[in-house]
């Protein structure tokens, strides 16, 4: 699987499993399936509330941990410096794990909130409990304000990012400060597979929409993590180097490009 070398020397798998909304046994055997096919990038959040069961989907891979790239994120009401430290040991310890190879601030919720969760974090870094640490739903403000205080660049910012939300602007930004973009709902969280136009394009290169999709992304250097809970699709999902886009295709992308999002917009987000 082809990795992205992030701003402290660490690689991420480009592509990983998404398990927004899958839970019990669903989301444990997605994750047993999608490690016995070679996924060795798994996205989680404390959120999800399923980080017990990819944890021991996980151990009882049989996979050394040192192979798999494990995300996991920091939730609203766990930001701050005391909390941020707090929510990690949860974090691990429902992971089963002694350290998470990327730590993300899932959302911003103001200036000091971020800058002291931030600040928790670098330590942990520091200490080896995490391996890289980033932001999630930052926009170029929120990352600017965190630069102000910031020891450490974040290696990441983890956005919704797919053909009607492409963010060049974004990824411009973003690259121009060392930090890689991660596209989350990069499947329009399933509404991708209703788009005509992207069936022709899978069509043309005898491929699914999926991986039309999925193979936009990558070809910028956006690190990817469909979410499946079926077997046949997670096994299929990832099935993106072995063909490319032709300018044709590009073009057509960009025109799906109508700017709505599927989730909050993180400018102007309150809950
Ligand atoms: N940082 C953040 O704030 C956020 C992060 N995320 C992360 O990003 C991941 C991906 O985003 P997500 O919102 O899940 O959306 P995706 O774009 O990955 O789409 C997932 C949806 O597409 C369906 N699907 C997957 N593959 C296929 C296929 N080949 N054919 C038809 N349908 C398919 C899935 O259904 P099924 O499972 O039934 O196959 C599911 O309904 C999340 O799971 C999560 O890990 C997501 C949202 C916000
Ligand atoms: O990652 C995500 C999905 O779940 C969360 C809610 O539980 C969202 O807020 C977030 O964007």
């Amino acid at each position: 699987m082809e990795k992205v070398k992030l701003n402290n020397g660490v690689e991420i798998p480009i592509v990983g499993l998404g398990t927004f909304k899958a839970k019990g046994e669903e989301v444990y055997n997605s994750v047993r399936v999608a490690l016995r096919e070679g996924y060795r990038h798994i996205d989680t959040a404390a959120a999800y509330k399923n980080e017990e069961e990819v944890g021991r989907a996980i151990r009882d891979s049989g996979i050394p941990r040192e192979e798999i790239f494990i995300t996991t994120k920091l939730w609203n009401s766990d930001q701050g410096y005391e909390s941020t430290k707090k929510a990690l040991e949860v974090s691990l310890k429902n992971l089963g794990i002694s350290y998470v190879d990327l730590y993300l601030i899932h959302w911003h919720k103001g200036v000091e909130r971020a800058r002291e969760s931030w600040r928790a974090m670098e330590e942990a870094y520091h200490e080896g409990k995490i391996r890289a640490i980033g932001v999630s739903n930052f926009t170029m403000y929120h990352i600017e304000k965190l630069l102000e205080t910031a020891e450490v660049v974040p290696v990441i910012n983890q956005v919704e990012t797919h053909v009607g939300l492409p963010q060049y602007d974004m990824q411009n930004y973003c690259e121009s400060k060392g930090i890689k973009l991660t596209a989350y709902a990069p499947m329009q969280a399933g509404k991708i597979f209703d788009n005509e136009e992207m069936a022709r394009i899978a069509q043309k290169h005898k491929k699914t929409v999926a991986n039309i999709a999925l193979r936009f992304l990558v070809e910028r250097g956006i690190i990817v993590i469909p979410k499946s809970v079926h077997e046949e699709r997670i096994i299929a999902n990832k099935e993106i180097f072995d063909f490319t886009l032709d300018d044709e295709d590009r073009e057509a992308m960009r025109g799906l490009w109508d700017g709505r999002r599927l989730f909050p917009d993180p400018d102007n987000c309150y809950f």
